[in-house]
């Protein structure tokens, strides 16, 4: 039998509300209702202070619709609004209940909480997926995402097939990017990938409201990231090029848990404070045997378009010196570009609408930079086995 939307509600209409309304059902904190064949997701809106005490009812409107005839899973988040302008570095809830990874990740007792790969999976742990590289960044706001696209469009732009997915649960910002804001259709207990530019995409961003960003607890997390990484019919793909989110934490943690990633990515600005950042990312990496592929240089120059003036505004040569420190390839580096920017804010990033511009071309160079060392490199090492501490 389908559920529906009316069914989930009734459900939720038991659940007491965080507000002064009779039922999570009747209050204006509950969102849109997506129920994706029998998979249902939504999320109460919260402010991060509050979101230790409304834990509870999320945990009872989980309870509450999974008791539904029909509903085989259901995810339930809690939000809270983006201030205009901010970045969205995890909340510092989300970091209280963040999984703890032990020391010796590999010594871990029989037993211990080192969840399962996917059944059934095969190669990178995705039947059909060659390999999975995370596109990650010690800190918001450097441009991960916009690198993870164009990234990704230039390798397809080299004759391979590629998978896009926005792992980035704090703020997804794929669906902008590739202006792509329909729900995937399911097949089965398969949700189909969204195509755009010739990429298959996935963005959590699909599922939920846009506009929030999320405050994800880590077993929500990995339970999201693994739908998305499982429960998605990807095909067959030489490369699925993941866009994480920012910083070291449950997400990371997931995909080196679930998947064989063949490696990471890590894109920094020149500066140091960023720089600091991406060194914790590649530490963080190098912990769980994730081999680093690389290092892009994000925000590098500025040419200005009207009296050619090239300027480092943040310094210069961060990144390539920081990587050669730390052992790590130098992929290359991106300027600053107006054009960088308005492409991607239009949903059509600049390698696909601009593909013969140079900054185009600066795109092309790293992603054959990647390839080379995916292709010609050892193979991807097997899923460690990690110990969740709550
Ligand atoms: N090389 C660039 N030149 C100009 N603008 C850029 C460049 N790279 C990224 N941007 C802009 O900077 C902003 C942040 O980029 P993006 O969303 O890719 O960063 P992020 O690191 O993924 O951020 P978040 O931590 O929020 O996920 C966006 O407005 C994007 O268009």
């Amino acid at each position: 039998m389908a559920v529906t939307e009316e069914d989930v509600r009734r459900a939720l209409s038991t659940v007491p509300a965080p507000d002064d309304a009779p039922s999570l059902a009747a209050s204006p904190a509950l969102s849109k209702i997506s129920v994706v064949g029998a998979r249902v997701i939504f999320s109460i809106e919260t402010t991060p202070e509050r979101a230790g005490s409304v834990e509870s009812i999320r945990r009872a409107a989980e309870a509450a619709v999974k008791a539904v005839p029909g509903v085989s899973d259901v995810l339930v988040a809690l939000t809270a609004e983006r201030a205009p302008g901010s970045s969205t570095p995890p909340p510092p809830t989300t970091r209280h209940q963040s999984p703890m990874m032990s020391r010796g990740a590999r010594d871990a007792p029989a037993g211990a909480a080192a969840p399962a790969r996917p059944a059934g999976s095969s190669g990178a742990g995705i039947p059909g997926v060659k390999h999975i590289v995370a596109v990650a960044s010690g800190k918001g706001g450097v441009g991960k995402s916009t690198t993870a696209a164009n990234v990704a469009l230039a390798l397809k732009a080299q004759g391979l097939r590629v998978g896009l997915m926005d792992a980035d649960v704090y703020g997804p910002s794929v669906p902008t990017l590739f202006n792509l804001h329909s729900k995937p259709e399911v097949e089965g207990r398969m949700m189909k990938p969204l195509e755009a530019q010739g990429l298959k995409i996935m963005s959590i961003g699909f599922l939920v409201d846009a506009g929030t960003a999320m405050i994800w607890r880590g077993p929500m997390v990995m339970s999201a990231l693994t739908q998305m990484l499982t429960e998605v019919s990807w095909g067959e793909l030489d490369i699925l090029v993941v866009d994480m989110p920012p910083g070291t934490g449950d997400a990371q943690l997931t995909m080196a848990q679930r998947v064989k990633l063949a490696g990471a990515v890590i894109v920094s600005t020149p500066q140091d404070l960023a720089l600091a950042d991406a060194r914790r990312g590649v530490a963080m990496f190098r912990k769980v045997d994730v081999p680093i592929l690389g290092i892009v240089e994000n925000m590098s120059y500025y040419d200005c378009p009207n009296c050619g003036h090239h300027a480092h505004l943040f310094g210069h040569g961060g990144a390539r010196a920081e990587a050669q420190a730390m052992g790590t390839p130098f992929l290359g580096e991106v300027p600053l570009a107006l054009d960088i920017r308005s492409t991607s804010d239009s949903g059509a990033p600049i390698v696909a609408s601009a593909p013969e511009s140079e900054y185009a071309k600066a795109y092309g160079r790293i992603a054959e930079a990647l390839w080379t060392r995916l292709s010609t490199g050892a193979p991807p090492r097997a899923a460690p086995r990690i110990v969740i501490e709550r």
